[in-house]
């Protein structure tokens, strides 16, 4: 018996990438824009996330690469995809910072803009328990705008599938998805922070992905099946627990990792959306790509920060 365990332990990994062996890896270099936000998150580990008048004592405090549009184009960089970020930050050092961190991780920052009126993003992070509670300023990253994004036409040409989040203007969001969609490519929407979305944007996004609490912001209905019938294989709710539904068109369809790796519940929303489009780029099933999202959500949870724990296409493939 020890020697069974011995072997299962010794072998995990091997295990790990045989359930993922169903996933398909193209020749093809997936080419992904990511339109957003970027930031620097300031991250405060409490004994309890601070209600009301209270005040908390922090155990320690620790600063680390965020914003969700950032950690998408990490995230689908280290999938080993080609990514442009097109984003905003503040002529300051973190605005430095973050450009080098992109440039690191093979994210092309040429369509990364600097402004003088505002200073970089930032967001605070209180967790506890392996919760997040998260205040983000959004400050440069409102600065984006639609013409930044008219300045990187020529690559939405050849670009495989756009992302875009909810952490900078509207407007350009709306721009964003609808030019892609002229330009015939793929949209991804990660509906974080919440917001109504219009018919319109609905309209031009192919996937969407959704945290369960915040339903009846995004669509104006909170029955979560309703929703998912009417936009099936479109819509992606995700709960707490790392867990996604979605209704095939016959169906509704559960995918939940049996592991909890969860230390910090910080980016797991914007590795899972990375990760269902890399696996979207290389033609899997929807059902191969909410595994592989959720495989990728499950990793960034397993290391404080929202890119640290980010996978690496050669944790998947050798
Ligand atoms: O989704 C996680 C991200 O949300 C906030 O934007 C923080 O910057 C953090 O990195």
């Amino acid at each position: 018996m020890r020697d069974i365990v011995l072997y299962f332990y010794q072998n995990l990994y091997k295990i790990i990438k045989l359930t993922l062996n169903t996933m398909n890896f193209s020749s093809e270099q997936p080419k992904i824009i990511v339109v957003g936000s970027s930031s620097i998150d300031l991250v405060l580990e409490t004994e309890k996330v601070p209600c009301g008048n209270e005040t908390v004592i922090a155990r320690n405090s620790e600063s680390y690469f965020g914003g969700k549009g950032a950690n998408q184009a990490v995230a689908a960089a280290r999938l080993g995809a080609s990514v442009y970020f097109v984003g905003c930050v503040g002529m300051d050092p973190l605005g430095q910072q973050i450009m080098r961190n992109m440039v690191g991780e093979n994210v092309n920052v040429g369509f990364v803009f600097e402004t003088d009126r505002e200073s970089t993003g930032t967001a605070y992070v209180t967790t506890s328990e392996g919760n997040a509670a998260i205040v983000v300023v959004p400050a440069a990253n409102n600065y984006l705008s639609v013409e930044h994004v008219e300045a990187a036409d020529k690559y939405f040409h050849t670009a495989d599938l756009i992302l875009i989040q909810l952490e900078v203007s509207m407007k350009v969001i709306e721009y964003t998805a609808k030019k892609a969609k002229r330009f015939g490519k793929k949209v991804g929407l990660y509906a974080s922070p919440a917001q109504r979305l219009s018919n319109e944007l609905l309209d031009n996004v192919d996937f969407i992905i959704a945290k369960s609490s915040e339903l009846h912001i995004i669509f104006g209905e909170d029955q979560r099946e309703v929703i998912l019938k009417k936009y099936f294989n479109k819509v992606f709710v995700r709960d707490d627990v790392n867990s996604t539904v979605y209704f095939d068109g016959t169906e509704m369809k559960y995918c939940r990792n049996d592991e909890d790796r969860t230390v910090h519940k910080m980016g797991m929303g914007d590795a899972f959306t990375a990760g269902f489009a890399i696996a979207l780029c290389h033609k899997n099933s929807i059902e191969e790509c909410v595994k592989f999202g959720n495989e990728v959500s499950a990793r960034v949870s397993a290391k404080k920060g929202s890119q640290t724990g980010l996978p690496r296409i050669s944790d998947f493939i050798s």
